[in-house]
């Protein structure tokens, strides 16, 4: 037994503990136990980033909505014990969440929550140690967890307690945040592509010859980049840099060991509560231009675009067709609007709708995820053409990341503006939509505009 004193939900936990693990017994399966407490708010940015490198960890920032989450330490929950594994793995996660948060024990103000990633492509098999840690997938249940509403702060300490555990088998405390480190000066970083500029305008010329086939509508094609510094990443720095400059974006990092997943991600795969679901129809972009007449010059042209609207009307069709069996009634405008980040511009549809009993955020996202809007149509022709030609694996690049509670509610979006990085090493990726009409300089330039969010936050300039 630890002599050290502790905090609240640490002593509940412990408190709970056998209970909890009698209940694991009684149903021959893990019962997870969730015991929270209101807390200070303190600087998200700096909890994720000093946590020890050898813990997973996981931060989730919505600047503009005052909203963030940071999860240390932690389970990747079982997903045989409870779900068959002849289902697709979105819909494995769903169903092992739903089947471990139904007998959940907690005590306090935040409900039990799990993280959930999820590979752009989890049929994509092809080897790549950048992303060997990640896997296809994975529900990670945080062992500590913060969670922030504005000015709204509150902790827990969450475990899933396996049958015969008869004990917590470490204490974990809380590190105490500190200031922000000052910003450093821009660094000199070696640019490498990984797609060079031949590759991609082969790469869409087959796209276009399928397209002209009739064998495909629609295909989302990626570069992938290499960058190498001289000096570790500073990553709190690239984060507050993200947060900074992206405010109406989720700024996203996941760490596994040496390696952080993290991006600013405009685009919202689901979000689900009290019964009801919101997500959006992304696709269509211009980059945005210096001068002011030229940049609204760009956003016009975007808006009249028909081949941006062909784009953008597969990626809303498709929504339309996956949510509808889940919901009672759908909501969707019939034109979409032009939203501006500092870096692109982009048709959106924000789409809404009443949710049939039950569905929980992983039941939405097992139906959507990979929308047109970074796969394509018809899917699965867009996934194989995407498998064949792109020479960089995507991991979970485009991937769904998130966070779901115990009721099912919870909110994912889709990685994008995002890359990996390994101390002194970065890889990152950008995409674009390929239709009959793509041109491949404007594309490669569209895909340069999406880059610069992180190109920014680790090369500053
Ligand atoms: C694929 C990316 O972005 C996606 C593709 C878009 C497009 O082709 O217009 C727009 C938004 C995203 O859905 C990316 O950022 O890498």
């Amino acid at each position: 037994m630890s002599c050290r004193v502790l905090d609240a939900p640490q002593a509940t936990l412990q408190e709970l503990w056998p209970l909890a693990e009698r209940q694991a017994r009684a149903h021959d399966r893990p019962v997870i136990l969730s015991c929270a407490e209101h807390c200070e708010p303190v600087d998200p940015i700096a909890l994720f980033a000093r946590a020890a490198s050898h813990l997973p960890r996981v931060l989730w920032l919505v600047p503009e909505r005052e909203e963030a989450l940071v999860g240390l330490a932690g389970q990747r929950l079982p997903l045989q014990s409870v779900t068959s594994p002849s289902l697709p793995l979105p819909a494995r996660l769903a169903a092992a969440w739903r089947a471990l948060a139904q007998d959940a024990l907690a005590e306090g103000p935040l409900p039990p929550l799990a993280v959930a990633g999820l590979a752009f492509d989890p049929a994509d098999e092809r080897p790549d140690p950048w992303w060997q840690p990640f896997g296809q997938g994975q529900l990670l249940l945080p062992r500590l967890l913060y969670r922030q509403q504005g000015a709204l702060a509150c902790r827990s300490v969450q475990a899933a307690v396996f049958p015969g555990e008869r004990e917590p088998r470490a204490l974990l405390t809380w590190p105490t945040s500190s200031l922000p480190t000052p910003s450093a000066a821009p660094r000199s970083v070696v640019q490498h592509e990984l797609v060079r500029p031949d590759d991609w305008r082969r790469m869409i010329q087959h796209a276009l010859a399928a397209i002209a086939a009739g064998d495909l509508r629609k295909v989302v094609l990626a570069r992938a980049r290499e960058l190498v510094a001289a000096d570790p990443f500073p990553l709190e720095q690239a984060l507050r840099e993200l947060a900074a400059r992206y405010p109406s974006c989720t700024v996203f990092a996941i760490g596994i060991g040496e390696t952080v997943f993290l991006g600013a991600s405009p685009e919202r795969l689901a979000r689900v509560a009290h019964g009801t679901v919101a997500t959006v129809a992304l696709a269509g972009s211009r980059p945005r231009a210096s001068s002011p007449e030229q940049d609204h010059r760009a956003a016009e042209e975007l808006r009249r675009s028909d081949k941006d609207r062909h784009e953008h009307a597969l990626v809303v069709e498709a929504i339309r067709s996956a949510l509808a069996p889940l919901c009672t009634s759908l909501s969707i405008p019939e034109e979409p609007v032009v939203v501006s980040m500092a870096n692109v511009h982009h048709l959106a549809t924000p789409i809404s709708g009443i949710l049939h009993d039950g569905a929980s955020v992983l039941d939405v996202v097992a139906r959507l995820h990979p929308t047109p809007a970074v796969g394509g149509t018809p899917r699965e022709a867009a996934l194989a053409f995407i498998r064949q030609r792109e020479p960089v694996p995507r991991g979970w690049y485009a991937g769904a990341l998130g966070w779901i509670e115990a009721s099912g509610d919870g909110e994912i979006v889709v990685g994008l503006r995002s890359g990996l990085v390994r101390s002194q090493q970065a890889r990152l990726y950008a995409g674009c939509g390929i239709v009959a009409d793509s041109d491949s300089v404007a594309e490669w330039a569209e895909a340069e505009a999406k880059f610069r969010p992180m190109l920014e936050a680790l090369a500053g300039g």
